[in-house]
């Protein structure tokens, strides 16, 4: 359980801990890129691949502009004047892309998110939002499940909230044990969600409904 929690709190924080010291240079990391070429078999400095190595960096703070980013912040848009509404809110099919810590490999597809609300609602862009603040960090999708959740448990306004994440994983498809098509579903849950076992149900059935 221990384990679970920690592994559940942003990267940021663990990264600190982790981090060598100092952010590289974009030269170190572009001359990083021109290594990877090199080992991939082919030649850095020809035509084709010399701006590579700037494209791939700057393509790094796009693809992992998580770790920059803190959920609390995008949280914070919370309407109180709903009419009383107290029911389950649910977005689901959000898009997302990932890359998983394995193999730096993309995995993506889609995120489903309910909640609770408590004295206010969330704005419903943001659900998209904090899944992308996750997702553009190194993850595995069971971590990214407990962060997002995580996330919604740590705001007042919610009484329990449920994620349930779908993704392929280049990793496995295109690689290794090469398995295209084949889908992970990972799902965790607090409040109501995970002490109910039809609300759980009536969640599945709601993200599976098309
Ligand atoms: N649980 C979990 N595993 C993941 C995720 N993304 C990738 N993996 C797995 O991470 C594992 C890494 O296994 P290793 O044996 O260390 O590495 P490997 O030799 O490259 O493994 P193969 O992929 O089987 O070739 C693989 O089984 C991947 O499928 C994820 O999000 N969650
Ligand atoms: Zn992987």
């Amino acid at each position: 359980m221990d384990d679970m929690v920690k592994s559940a709190r942003p990267h940021r924080e663990r990264a600190k801990k982790n981090a060598i010291g100092r952010k590289p240079t974009r030269e170190e990391a572009e001359a990083a890129v021109a290594t990877l070429l090199a080992w991939a078999g082919d030649d850095p400095s020809r035509e084709g691949l010399r701006e590579t190595p700037a494209r791939v960096a700057k393509a790094y703070l796009e693809v992992f502009a998580g770790y920059a980013q803190d959920p609390s912040d995008v949280l914070d848009t919370v309407f109180e004047d709903v009419g009383g509404y107290g029911e389950m809110v649910l977005v689901k099919d959000i898009p997302f892309y990932s890359h998983c810590e394995h193999h730096m490999a993309p995995f993506f597809g889609h995120a489903h998110i309910a909640y609770y609300p408590a004295g206010g609602v969330f704005g419903l862009s943001k659900f998209g939002r904090l899944v992308d603040i996750y997702a553009r960090r190194l993850q595995t999708q069971e971590t990214m499940t407990a962060q997002i959740l995580a996330a919604l448990d740590a705001r007042l306004n919610s009484r329990g909230a449920a994620v349930m994440i779908e993704a392929e994983h280049m990793c496995m498809s295109m690689r290794g044990v090469r398995k295209p098509g084949a889908t992970t579903v990972t799902m965790q849950f607090s409040g109501p969600f995970k002490t109910d076992p039809a609300e759980q149900a009536r969640f599945l059935s709601l993200v599976r409904r098309r």
